[in-house]
């Protein structure tokens, strides 16, 4: 029914803790034009008078045609009224893994352009049909079950600094092609939603092909209630010391049967071994088993050294292929996926802290086993001058803990949990988001 689209975007509007500007990603395809038109038309009504609305159109330059489409989409948005800003993808592009690439810059232009027009989040055109799709392919690479059952989320914090929102995750894409219809609005197919050569093309052939849809609407409420439980399992049981090692209490050091103190842990080991994506089913499989055993020993998976004693469990990055990392002045960098450092003076060299320096003895202060002090001291940051004729004292820089899982992409779903891991790390907190219900799968 093309009246779900309007009560999607009215619902949506009202879940604003405060009238704001919104940006629309709109690609020019039926969903997110839907959004635009059915934004742009709630907000005609006295009831919503205070938000306004920006565009923001990605020409990727993967195609010829992408740049006079990108234009087209902007005479629309002006016909409408509304200010509308192209981004583009310069520079080379990635033969492999192309659309991830796409994606990545894609979510960076529009953050950009969320920054130039001072919008206060971002929304997308994704809907139902393209929700059964992540669930669906996340079902084949074996994520399916647990966490992954949850699909998109709602709400997506990118980059720590903006809000991508998705209004319509529960309208289906047919009856936003009957909205747009109904107005005589037109749209564009992009070829590649149809390329085979793309996994999220050959899902949805596939769905369309068998009408299977898989169940997720409780996926999304059923993440939040164990983030916010694994978030308190954090609080009561695991430590962090200068970024460098999580210690466990003994107790809890075996609890690998309890699925949120799994994804917890699994998170924090991420964090610890600089990556982005939690561990694997088969590493989390192999790991359970070694701390189930509750025998004293160490075992090193995913970059992370799991070190059981009698006194806990304590977790570091092993020490191997340490990379080495130059920062200019004033610039700032990631240093093995675990720290964001920027050089207050000088350029600098960062590399891994041979000796294990200052960064030893602090850890022992803080109560850690000696042996744990040692190892994980080796796997600091060591942070010089550029130019060695300085004095080491010139290597002044911030430092802080990147937390690899989140702090690109944040799903409103796993907020609770990914706060306490910032404070755990040394953080603040994520910036919180401009609607009241971000946990819209909660509201059920
Ligand atoms: N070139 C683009 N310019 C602006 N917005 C875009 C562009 N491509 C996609 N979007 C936005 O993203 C939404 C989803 O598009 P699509 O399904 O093609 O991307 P996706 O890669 O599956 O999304 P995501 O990257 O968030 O998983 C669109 O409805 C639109 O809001």
């Amino acid at each position: 029914m093309p009246e779900a689209v309007i009560a999607a975007a009215t619902r949506f509007l009202k879940s604003f803790a405060r009238p704001g500007r919104i940006l629309v990603a709109i690609s020019g395809g039926s969903d997110s034009k839907g959004l635009l038109v059915a934004l742009h038309a709630a907000l005609g009504t006295a009831e919503f008078n205070e938000f306004s609305l920006v565009a923001c159109t990605i020409d990727h330059a993967l195609r010829p045609e992408s740049a006079d489409e990108a234009a087209a989409v902007g005479a629309f948005c002006a016909a409408l009224g509304i200010p509308h800003l192209i981004g583009h993808w310069q520079g080379d592009k990635p033969l492999a893994g192309i659309q991830a690439a796409a994606r990545r810059k894609r979510y960076d232009l529009l953050a950009e352009a969320a920054a130039t027009f001072g919008a206060d989040c971002i929304v997308t055109g994704h809907t139902r049909d393209d929700q059964h799709e992540t669930i669906a392919m996340r079902e084949t690479r074996d994520e399916g079950q647990g966490p992954g059952r949850a699909g998109m989320a709602a709400a997506m914090l990118y980059g720590r600094r903006v809000w991508v929102l998705r209004p319509f995750l529960e309208v289906r894409r047919a009856d936003i092609r009957l909205f747009l219809e109904a107005r005589g609005i037109g749209w564009l197919d992009d070829p590649s939603n149809e390329n085979p050569l793309f996994e999220r093309a050959r899902v949805r052939a596939g769905l369309a092909s068998s009408g299977y849809a898989p169940s997720f609407d409780r996926g999304g409420r059923e993440r939040a209630a164990s983030s916010a439980r694994a978030a308190a399992l954090l609080g009561g049981h695991l430590r962090v010391h200068e970024g460098l090692v999580a210690e466990v209490a003994p107790a809890q050091a075996g609890r690998m049967d309890d699925p949120d103190w799994r994804r917890a842990l699994m998170s924090v080991s991420a964090v610890i071994g600089g990556r982005e994506r939690l561990p694997g089913r088969a590493t989390i499989e192999r790991l359970s088993g070694f701390l189930q055993s509750g025998e004293a020993g160490r075992m090193t998976a995913g970059r992370v050294v799991f070190d059981r004693r009698r006194s806990g469990l304590y977790l570091y990055r092993e020490p191997r292929n340490l990379p080495v990392l130059r920062i200019g002045a004033g610039e700032t960098g990631t240093w093995d996926g675990r720290f964001n450092i920027t050089s207050i003076g000088t350029a600098l060299t960062i590399g891994a802290e041979a000796e294990g320096g200052s960064w030893r003895q602090r850890l022992i202060a803080a109560g850690l086993p000696q042996g744990v002090a040692k190892r994980a001291s080796l796997v600091a940051p060591r942070i010089a001058p550029a130019d060695a004729s300085f004095s080491p004292v010139a290597a002044e820089a911030k430092v802080e803990c990147r937390i690899g899982p989140y702090d690109t992409f944040l799903p409103g779903f796993d907020t609770s949990m990914a706060d306490v891991v910032a404070l755990l790390f040394g953080r603040d907190r994520y910036p919180a988001p401009p609607v009241d219900d971000v946990l819209t799968e909660m509201a059920g």
